[in-house]
């Protein structure tokens, strides 16, 4: 049994499909990131699973128990922590308070090591707390209680560095112990960090859920060479070449243009390496690096381009042709 599944889940709010039959499931033990920019649809897939809001179509269940099912949900729940995008704590309240009332309500077994590890404060009012201060209470009440699953909306947002190290520390010390965690970012850096797979939605619908290894094979390398001739685009427009960025420069000589022309580029490069390297071959190359592409150009597949809701147009990690 997946520890979170989800079956053509459909929420409409009227004027927006901000669910628009989501399909995946989360195995246990996993790392799952849902990744999606401003307004894709995350916190709404987030609040269904949490029963905070009813699907339109479509079902999601929760450690094996249907999210409409209130009676099942909140056994589900014993086994559940949960980080809210904007965590509701009484503002009357101190953090100490704060945790002794979660303690009270769900249990508190790590509650003491959490605390080292986040240190939020204790004794001042919540309402006297900074953004991340807040999400540093949120991430002990979250896992207090020891959950077999933990959601997290934008888990991170708000931590200095030093906290935020810590917890990827922690979530992968987490994973070893077969806690399951599903968390949403539109941080491309976290997420390749942390994550075993990553789903991506856009306008509401999943566009991919991949392993992220298989999404930085697909991101390609960056290539950046120096040539000791003028190369022409169409020279280095082969296979697996994108977004290719050449200049000639010419040094030395005199007013009669002589002297001798350098070739700079930069592409992204998504094919056999090999193959690239012969090519290169007839050129007398000055600097040659290759370097693993960042995880945004990928991303920027999904969502550069027109603002197409139809997911059948944009069917996945398409490569675009060749020669940039
Ligand atoms: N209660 C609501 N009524 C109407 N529309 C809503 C409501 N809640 C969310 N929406 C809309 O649904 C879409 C998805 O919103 P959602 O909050 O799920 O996105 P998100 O991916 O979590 O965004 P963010 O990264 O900004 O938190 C957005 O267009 C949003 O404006």
């Amino acid at each position: 049994m997946a520890a979170i599944e989800l079956e053509g889940l459909t929420k409409d709010y009227g004027e927006v499909l901000a669910n628009d039959g989501v399909t995946f499931s989360v195995e246990r033990g996993e790392i799952f990131g849902y990744l999606g920019p401003n307004g894709a649809g995350k916190t709404t897939t987030i609040r269904t699973l949490l029963g905070l809001l009813a699907p339109t179509a479509g079902t999601a269940r929760v450690l094996g128990r249907d999210v409409t099912d209130e009676d099942a949900l909140l056994e589900a729940k014993r086994q559940l922590g949960y980080l809210p995008d904007a965590p509701a704590f009484d503002e009357t309240a101190t953090g100490r308070e704060v945790l002794e009332l979660h303690a009270a309500i769900k249990g508190d077994e790590r509650s003491e090591a959490l605390l080292e590890l986040f240190e939020p404060p204790l004794d001042r009012p919540v309402r006297d707390y900074s953004h991340g201060n807040v999400r540093k209470l949120g991430l002990v009440t979250t896992f207090m209680h020891d959950p077999e699953l933990v959601i997290l909306d934008e888990p991170t947002s708000g931590l200095d560095p030093l906290i935020q190290h810590r917890f990827a520390e922690f979530l992968r010390e987490e994973r070893e112990r077969g806690v399951t965690v599903f968390f949403s970012s539109h941080v491309l850096s976290e997420v390749r960090r942390l994550c075993d797979r990553v789903g991506i939605i856009r306008n509401g619908r999943l566009v991919t859920v991949e392993p992220v290894e298989s999404l930085l094979d697909r991101s390609g390398k960056v290539v950046r060479l120096r040539a000791a001739a003028s190369i022409s685009r169409e020279a280095l427009a082969i296979d697996g070449v994108h977004d290719l960025e050449t200049s000639v420069v010419r040094t030395g000589g005199d007013s009669d243009g002589e002297g001798s022309e350098i070739t700079e580029c930069t592409f992204t490069f998504t094919g056999d390496v090999n193959a690239l390297l012969a090519h290169l071959r007839e050129y007398r190359l000055l600097d040659l690096s290759i370097e693993e592409a960042p995880l945004e150009g990928v991303f920027m597949r999904f969502y550069g381009g027109e603002e197409s809701t139809d997911a059948e147009s944009k069917p996945g990690l398409t490569e675009r042709p060749g020669g940039g």
